[in-house]
């Protein structure tokens, strides 16, 4: 029998494929077959560059897991209409959180300025890391042609499209000539519409384009004390399920210990609130040189003709209670009046 010629006897003439691993070898082996850590994202070109970048961070401190990267249809994604008619924010999230509470992902990555602040998230599950915050600054995109340069250059009755009822208050607050229309849309489909007339300006997260690579589109970063950012803007978020201990440990290693601080700060402020989607809130957790944590919060009516604001500093270990504390105050100054007043 063939088979039997090829059996070898001294461990000396053993082939290479049979000869009994070491340790290392057997181990390495072992991890070299682990199942790809599969990475649940939005399908929207948006997320997928998110979660492409989420896959390289990864690639970086784990060469050896295979990754896959799992793009999901959400109904906010498939809805043109008013999102508050679909739940809100968490229309981006009930198809993701319904993946990996099921196993068919091992973690979902979200923009957390789109996580709601008013519902809690599903038992079980644990925010391993949080990227490092990149520019929170929204920006002033217009069409091709056109020769503005700033929100400042528009003439009064210009069309500015945006998506958010926080920067439709902010630019009624500074800008009441403008005149704000609502366009949802991904960033691709709202960039076609700009150019092809339908607006004269738009107003966007400076983050989310260079993300998209379309930075060149910005012509002006409009400043902080103009337009206040939404809570967790810039910041993504990578989620498991908290029992998955071995990709929870991987994940933290992508951990940025600051923007943790940060965004624990302003999702405290929120949850005080308990804003619904609709309310036009801002939050913006820095560290000041002296190494303690400011938070920054205002609540708006929709048109931005009343508001009330808070800034309250804390150290960092303490970034929960300065949220908390600087909620409290948005709604003893009448924040909560604001909120309700506007219906969802
Ligand atoms: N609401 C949509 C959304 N959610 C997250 C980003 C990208 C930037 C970020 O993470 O803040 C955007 C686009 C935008 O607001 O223009």
């Amino acid at each position: 029998m063939p088979e039997s010629r090829e059996i070898v006897t001294t461990r000396h003439d053993l082939p290479e494929r049979v000869r009994p691993a070491t340790a290392a070898e057997y181990f390495g082996r072992m991890l070299d077959d682990r199942p790809p850590l599969r990475i649940g994202t939005r399908s929207s070109p948006l997320a997928m560059a998110q979660a492409r970048q989420v896959q390289a961070f990864l690639a970086d401190v784990a060469p050896d897991q295979p990754t896959d990267i799992v793009p999901i249809t959400t109904a906010g994604d498939k809805w043109r209409g008013d999102l508050s008619q679909l739940g809100g924010k968490g229309a981006f999230m009930k198809e993701l959180d319904r993946a990996l509470a099921l196993g068919e992902v091992d973690l979902c990555v979200h923009c957390m300025k789109d996580v709601p602040g008013d519902v809690p998230r599903p038992d079980g599950f644990t925010w391993s890391a949080y990227l490092p915050r990149e520019d929170p600054r929204d920006c002033l995109l217009v069409p091709a042609v056109s020769k503005a340069r700033s929100l400042a250059d528009l003439p009064p009755g210009a069309r500015v499209g945006t998506s958010a009822v926080r920067r439709r208050a902010q630019l009624g607050q500074h800008y009441p000539h403008l005149k704000v229309e609502y366009f949802r849309g991904n960033i691709n489909s709202r960039i076609s519409r700009l150019d092809e007339g339908e607006y004269d300006a738009a107003v966007l997260a400076y983050a989310g384009l260079q993300r998209a690579e379309l930075a060149h589109r910005a012509v002006e970063l409009v400043p902080l004390d103009m337009m206040c950012p939404a809570v967790g803007a810039s910041i993504l978020g990578l989620e498991c399920r908290s029992a998955d201990h071995g990709v929870d440990e991987l994940l933290k290693e992508l951990d940025d210990a600051e923007t943790r601080v940060h965004i624990t700060a302003e999702r405290s402020m929120l949850g005080v609130l308990r804003g619904h989607c609709n309310s036009p809130i801002a939050g913006h957790a820095t560290t000041t040189p002296d190494g303690q944590i400011a938070l920054f919060g205002k609540v708006f009516t929709r048109d931005g003709s009343d508001w009330v604001y808070a800034k309250e500093w804390d150290k960092p270990e303490r970034a929960a209670e300065l949220g908390a504390f600087v909620g409290a105050t948005l709604l003893r100054k009448g924040g909560r009046d604001l909120i309700d007043g506007i219906p969802h």
